[in-house]
């Protein structure tokens, strides 16, 4: 087991899905949201420079003979995390999260914990394959009310793959900070391994209702008072 820090973190970068929130509400609520608008989104507003770039990113890297729309629908149903995708995605969302139609689904045991966090001085981060723009929405608009301004950084895949050594060590340095004082959270092995290739902590959340598969190679928790245990950091105070 690897990634267990000596002193307690200075920062926490943490992942969305899997992580902060459930599997199903981005397969159930918003990838369908997404899935159900893209015509309609891209009809209207295709043309418009930011999805244009999109469509051609989009193309480039869609299979043979496969056309684009087809491509897009294909690496939803795949969890593809595909950067163009990811984009439009952020974008078409953006009506829905606005709207009040979409909340942003967060554990319970999720805000408390980054309050506590924040509070206590340590400097929270995001590291998600959905867009920066996405990332925003999701946390501005979640079910715990608006916590972006919790936050210091979102980083998305612009700063290279989840599951690249490369990534977490470009992100440690654009957060000023060594490696080993950040605490990277996530579900997927593959990125926990990247991560703490890159030197950072790790800890994994294996949360029972997201089925996520334990990896025996980094500290597991099942929520975030339980990372806050593992690692020394602030619980959140009780309700009186
Ligand atoms: C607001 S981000 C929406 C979730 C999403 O689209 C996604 O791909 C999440 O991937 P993660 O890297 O957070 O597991
Ligand atoms: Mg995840």
């Amino acid at each position: 087991m690897s990634g267990l820090a000596k002193a307690p973190p200075s920062a926490i970068l943490t992942d969305i899905e899997g992580t902060t929130s459930a599997i199903a509400f981005v397969k159930e609520t918003l990838f369908p949201y997404a899935e159900r608008a893209l015509d309609g989104f891209l009809d209207a507003h295709g043309e418009e420079a930011e999805v244009a770039a999109c469509l051609r990113e989009a193309a480039r890297l869609a299979a043979p003979g496969e056309e684009v729309r087809q491509a897009l629908r294909r690496w939803m149903a795949e969890d593809a995390k595909i950067g163009p995708l990811k984009t439009l995605q952020g974008l078409i969302w953006r009506g829905g999260f606005q709207s009040g139609e979409i909340e942003g689904h967060l554990w319970p045991d999720v805000a408390p914990c980054l309050r506590a966090w924040a509070r206590a001085g340590l400097y929270l981060a995001v590291y998600s394959s959905g867009s920066v723009a996405a990332q925003k929405l999701l946390f501005g608009h979640s079910v715990a009310g608006d916590l972006v301004p919790l936050f210091g950084g979102f980083f998305d895949t612009a700063v290279g793959g989840k599951r690249e050594a490369a990534s977490y060590a470009a992100i440690a340095q654009g957060l000023h900070r060594p490696p080993q004082e950040i605490l990277f959270l996530s579900d997927i092995a593959e990125e926990l391994d990247a991560a703490a290739h890159a030197g950072l902590s790790v800890c994994q959340l294996v949360r029972p209702r997201d089925g996520t598969v334990p990896c025996p190679r980094h500290p597991q928790a099942p929520d975030f008072p339980a990372v806050a245990a593992l690692f020394g950091l602030p619980v959140p105070r009780l309700a009186a």
